[in-house]
């Protein structure tokens, strides 16, 4: 890709060089990021003796704890899968469920550790409490905790549907009870997007789902509407749905995970919100499971179009929230019968709602009134401008292109004689650089496993105040990998990566005080993103004597099937996740002071899941290789 013109990035023609059909039904739904090897393994949590052990690890966090303490010891149902890959294909499949003793049940007050209560966000930006984010297990952010909720679904399913008591209640068909009715309905929702999955079933069906924003979106909302408020509220109420409680509660208490929440459906609605304004897409697309060039077989019915037209109207994001509204009057004609009259009740609220907040008396000049103005969401998206350099919507002139090259390098450091870097320039002025092949598979295979159990909310750290703040400006997973362990044993794998950092750089990454840990971030597929920032604190001094960070290598230890790129909007380049490699780029001035142009975010991810790292270099350890200058250009 290197050489010839600049490859102008564009989101949404990702998905053909991944290997996806631009359209057609006959795809396969397993995203090619999870074919062959490992990674199909790497992210199931109810498998292995291994990754049960992963579980454990990872719910440290959880256990130590004391709010939300629970006994991690009884994993006693096995679900074991059989895959047999070849050429991206599956040819061989065998999943087998056995629940063998599920005593621990979660007791009524634990059963949501954060509150039944509604918690709206007032901005997008919320500030929430610290403790909560840090622990909350983040179902719309989390593509691992994502994936265990789904296999625990299914689990959920399969046991429902095996109820002895639905069963017998479905021949006398008492259209009157209530809970009877939520079940049907649950099911019903389920095996709707069965069609989307081919059917798949375990680990394939839980990555295909995890991979997918808008299964993943739906899933959470089935869970938090359909599950948590709908069956365990209503059917409680009436002994004769004991088994049906039972077989909710068992499923979850014995995978450890706990129900997710309204905060989990807003997270995943401000995902899809995200997503659909960021890249342009239309509500009438995304029905028809159509992400950009993409095609899905997933389908969004009445509800969830109602759902996010609400939720957008609270964002005051008319014009998105009419799109919707649209769609969900659309989808009225897919309603059956005997449920039509609810649904178009319930569309017509919504109308009425949307009419009075944008003042207007007629739906047929919404349109009209609504055309052009694009000003929604633009104040909470602060980022708006910088969406259009993740959509590939920026120029470059012929001097630019003229200045940029790529090259083998072995003359940098003897180091590279043999195994020469792969070089190339993205932006001359100030110098943005690739790096690729940097990383080696082991490496990143080492980086990937020790973060993993690790993983907790990102955090942004403010410049007014250093401490770390959860808010959607950053939705991902992340850790810090220290160089030596808890023994103070030398990691020799990050070492070796550190020296090739510091032959790469010229700058000292290993001495103490010299750059920042690593730290493993990973965004999931409902809009993972980073907010537009810069690396520079700007607060020097209060670095408890490190000074600024005057480099960051930011490593891509994954693919990602579309969106993600790590875009500069002052610079107008977007740098595609492209495994192993590495950008290298600099956050002040010669003089020491921010470079302003070097804004840059992570775009939201699309589709897939991005797996990356960033190294910061600091500056007083380096202030001897980092030749000063008072001109502010430089
Ligand atoms: O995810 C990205 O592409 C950028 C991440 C970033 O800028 C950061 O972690 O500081
Ligand atoms: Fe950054």
């Amino acid at each position: 890709q290197c050489g010839g013109r600049y490859p102008k990035p564009n989101p949404r023609t990702n998905y053909e060089d991944s290997g996806y059909p631009k359209s057609g039904n006959n795809w396969n739904p397993i995203p090619p990021e999870f074919y062959e090897g490992e990674d199909i393994f790497d992210i199931h949590g109810l498998f292995n003796e291994e990754d049960l052990n992963i579980i454990n690890d990872e719910d440290d966090h959880y256990r130590n704890d004391p709010e939300t303490r629970r006994n991690t010891n009884d994993y006693e149902h096995g679900y074991r899968v059989k895959i047999e890959v070849e050429n991206g294909q599956i040819t061989e499949q065998d999943n087998e469920v056995s629940v063998r003793k599920l005593e621990t049940q979660l007791d009524e007050d634990s059963r949501d550790d954060y509150g039944s209560e509604l918690q709206e966000p007032t901005s997008l930006y919320d500030f929430r409490e610290d403790a909560e984010e840090r622990i909350r297990p983040h179902y719309a952010l989390d593509h691992r905790k994502a994936a265990k909720l789904a296999l625990v679904e299914e689990m959920v399913y399969i046991k429902l549907k095996a109820n002895s008591l639905f069963n017998s209640r479905d021949k006398i068909s008492s259209f009157d009870d209530r809970c009877y009715k939520s079940l049907k309905q649950y099911l019903k929702e389920f095996e709707h997007d069965t069609k989307a999955l081919n059917g798949t079933t375990g680990y394939i069906r839980a990555t295909t789902v995890t991979a997918n924003p808008l299964l993943t979106f739906r899933m959470i909302k089935r869970i938090v509407l359909g599950v948590t408020s709908s069956l365990m509220e209503i059917c409680a109420q009436d002994g004769r749905n004991s088994e049906i409680i039972e077989a909710i509660k068992s499923s979850f208490s014995a995978s450890n995970l706990t129900f997710p929440t309204r905060l989990d459906l807003n997270d995943a609605l401000l995902g899809i919100t995200r997503i659909q304004f960021a890249y342009g897409l239309n509500a009438s697309d995304l029905c028809i499971g159509k992400i950009g060039d993409l095609h899905t077989n997933v389908t969004l019915n009445i509800d969830d179009s109602l759902e996010l037209a609400n939720y957008l109207m609270e964002l005051k994001a008319y014009v998105l929230a009419y799109q919707w509204l649209t769609a969900a009057a659309r989808s009225l004609n897919d309603v059956p019968k005997g449920d039509k009259k609810l649904a178009t009740e319930r569309v017509d609220s919504a109308w009425e709602r949307l009419l009075t907040l944008i003042k207007l008396k007629q739906r047929n000049i919404v349109d009209q009134a609504l055309r052009g103005k694009r000003q929604e969401l633009i104040d909470e998206f602060s980022s708006y401008a910088g969406y259009a350099t993740c959509r590939g919507e920026f120029d470059i002139s012929d001097k630019e292109q003229a200045a940029l090259f790529c090259f083998l390098n072995t003359k940098a450091h003897p180091y590279w004689t043999i195994n020469p870097l792969k070089v190339e320039l993205k932006k001359s002025n100030p110098p943005v650089w690739q790096f690729h092949d940097f990383l080696s598979d082991d490496t990143m295979a080492h980086i990937k496993k020790a973060a993993i159990p690790k993983f907790s909310r990102a955090g942004v750290i403010h410049d007014s105040k250093l401490r770390t703040e959860y808010t959607d400006e950053r939705t991902s997973m992340s850790t810090w990998l220290s160089d030596y362990d808890s023994n103070n044993v030398r990691d020799p794998i990050l070492f070796k990566l550190n020296k090739r950092m510091e032959l790469l750089t010229g700058f000292a990454i290993i001495k103490p005080q010299s750059s920042h840990a690593l730290q493993v971030v990973e965004y999931g597929s409902l809009g993972g993103h980073y907010e537009f920032h810069w690396d520079a604190t700007e607060k020097p001094t209060e670095w408890s004597g490190t000074g600024d960070r005057i480099a960051t290598l930011f490593m891509f230890l994954s693919d990602v099937l579309a969106g993600g790129y790590t875009a500069f909007p002052y610079l107008g380049i977007a740098v595609r996740p492209e495994k192993g490699s590495v950008i290298l780029w600099f956050p002040l001035h010669l003089n020491g002071k921010p470079d302003f142009r070097t804004m840059h975010g992570g775009c939201p991810v699309i589709f897939g899941t991005k797996l990356a790292a960033n190294k910061l270099i600091l500056h007083n350890e380096n202030f001897l290789k980092y030749k000063c200058s008072l001109n502010p250009n430089a």
